[in-house]
């Protein structure tokens, strides 16, 4: 029998603080972009992050992928990383980068992608407010 191919999805929850700010702008440019999202005292959003990992069924345990095993994962490589940091002081990723919701869906893509197997597919959904949220990769 050809082998499934199966979405699975392990929602996380994360905390953290955030300021969006491009160094080479002016300040009047950083707030008329921004708006209060370039707030100097920074801000915070709970964060809501979908992981969705595609693979085949192991026949032998009828898993694509551990949903336990993910969920260590990600608690692991992202929420001991993020969670309750300010994400432009705390973290090594955001010191250069700004932290909109599409760059942290990057990140933090990037780094399961280095510790998920690649014959697994791998997506990010990142809510940073109930009704904003982003996709990484797109396709
Ligand atoms: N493309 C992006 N646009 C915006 C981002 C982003 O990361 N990428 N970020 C923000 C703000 O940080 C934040 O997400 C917006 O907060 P807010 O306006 O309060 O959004 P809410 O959904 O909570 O409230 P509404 O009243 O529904 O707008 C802005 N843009």
């Amino acid at each position: 029998m050809t082998p499934h191919r199966v979405s699975v999805f392990r929602k996380e929850h994360f905390n953290a603080a955030h300021r969006l700010n491009n160094p080479n702008w002016s300040d009047e440019k950083n707030e008329r972009v921004y708006g209060k999202c370039n707030n100097f005292n920074f801000h915070g959003h709970n964060y809501d992050l979908e992981v969705r990992l595609t693979g085949e069924i192991d026949p032998e345990t009828g898993y694509v992928y551990d949903m336990k095993k993910l969920s260590d994962v990600i608690k692991v490589n992202v929420l001991d990383r993020f969670d309750h940091k300010n994400l432009n002081l705390d973290t090594d990723e955001f010191s250069d980068l700004n932290p909109s919701a599409e760059n942290i869906a990057i990140v933090i893509h990037d780094i399961l992608r280095n510790t998920i197997d690649s014959k697994f597919d791998l997506k990010i959904r990142l809510y940073e407010t109930e009704r904003n949220y982003v996709e990484y990769p797109t396709e």
